[in-house]
């Protein structure tokens, strides 16, 4: 069944019409009409959204260190809740739920809803509810069956401090590239090498790429069996070396259901692969 998003508050419908009046064309035509002083008011509207933009994933992140999408869900039941009964609902709850402001959460609900993660439901009594939709189900842990892992980590690794404070220094990735903006903001030390040293990052990492990668594994390994012994993907193949293969989930989604791949070897750097869970697939 196909899904209808609420349309932005105000911010990717003005861009695209910005950007569409800038390139001098609206969708293939041009809007009779429309006059310079429009145009450029498009265009500061749209370049009001980009210099705003960080809101949208930094709100993103808060619903997620909040836990939100797992309080709204409540094993499956996805009722509409105000941002009152979110609160009331998080696990773990607020450290002083008598400090824990509604309203604010409610802003965060509103910005994102605009941006298709939650669905608003406006009641007559002007009481505003929020459920998740598609997109936003995809934060919840379990929804997609038993043991799958959500994007919530994937979120969370994308926005931890180590690396929040790289993207400021982007630009001098311009200027002078022989040092990465990450190795630049957390003392000279590179991503991967930086997430291998600590412990919660590198549990984060491979949790997070677990999660983002066992639904296009699926696929691959879906396409696997249906043409198996027929130029199937892993015909002939005995060994299979997954290269920067993180936790070796993938690997051993492919030795579950693939016969032929015997053996399996996930070459990551030392540290990831010390605290890589031990597939017992793998060996069989
Ligand atoms: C973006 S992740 C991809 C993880 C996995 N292939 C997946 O799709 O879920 C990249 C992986 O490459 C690994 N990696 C980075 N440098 C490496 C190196 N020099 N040798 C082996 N693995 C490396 C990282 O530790 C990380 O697990």
């Amino acid at each position: 069944m196909a899904h209808h998003y609420p349309l932005p508050i105000c911010g990717t419908a003005a861009a695209a019409a910005a950007a569409a009046a800038m390139a001098g064309c609206d969708g293939g035509a041009r809007t009779p009409g429309r006059g310079e002083k429009e145009t450029k008011k498009a265009a500061r509207l749209a370049m009001m959204e980009l210099s705003n933009m960080i809101s949208v994933p930094m709100s993103l992140h808060a619903v997620v260190r909040l836990n939100v999408p797992e309080a709204i869900y409540q094993s499956g039941l996805n009722a509409p809740l105000t941002a009152a009964e979110i609160l009331a609902r998080l696990v773990p709850p607020p450290p002083s739920p008598a400090l824990a402001d509604p309203s604010i959460l409610q802003r965060m609900l509103r910005m994102l809803t605009s941006h298709g993660v939650f669905r608003e439901h406006l009641a007559g009594d002007g009481e505003r509810r929020y459920s998740l939709t598609d997109v936003g189900m995809t934060l919840v842990a379990g929804a997609d069956g038993e043991g799958s892992e959500s994007y919530a980590p994937y979120v969370l690794q994308h926005h931890q401090e180590a690396l929040v404070r790289a993207w400021p220094l982007l630009h001098e990735a311009v200027l002078d590239p022989t040092a990465g903006p990450f190795a630049r903001a957390n003392g000279g030390v590179p991503a991967y090498a930086y997430y291998g040293k600590d412990p919660k990052a590198n549990v984060l990492m491979q949790r997070a790429m677990t999660g983002l990668s066992e639904p296009f594994m699926e696929a691959l390994v879906e396409h696997a069996e249906a043409e198996r012994g027929a130029g199937g993907l892993f015909d002939g193949v005995g060994k299979l070396v997954d290269v920067g293969g993180s936790s070796g989930a993938c690997l051993n989604m492919i030795m579950k259901r693939v016969p032929e791949v015997t053996a399996g070897v996930n070459f990551d750097l030392p540290d990831v692969v010390a605290l890589a869970p031990n597939f017992p697939e793998r060996f069989r």
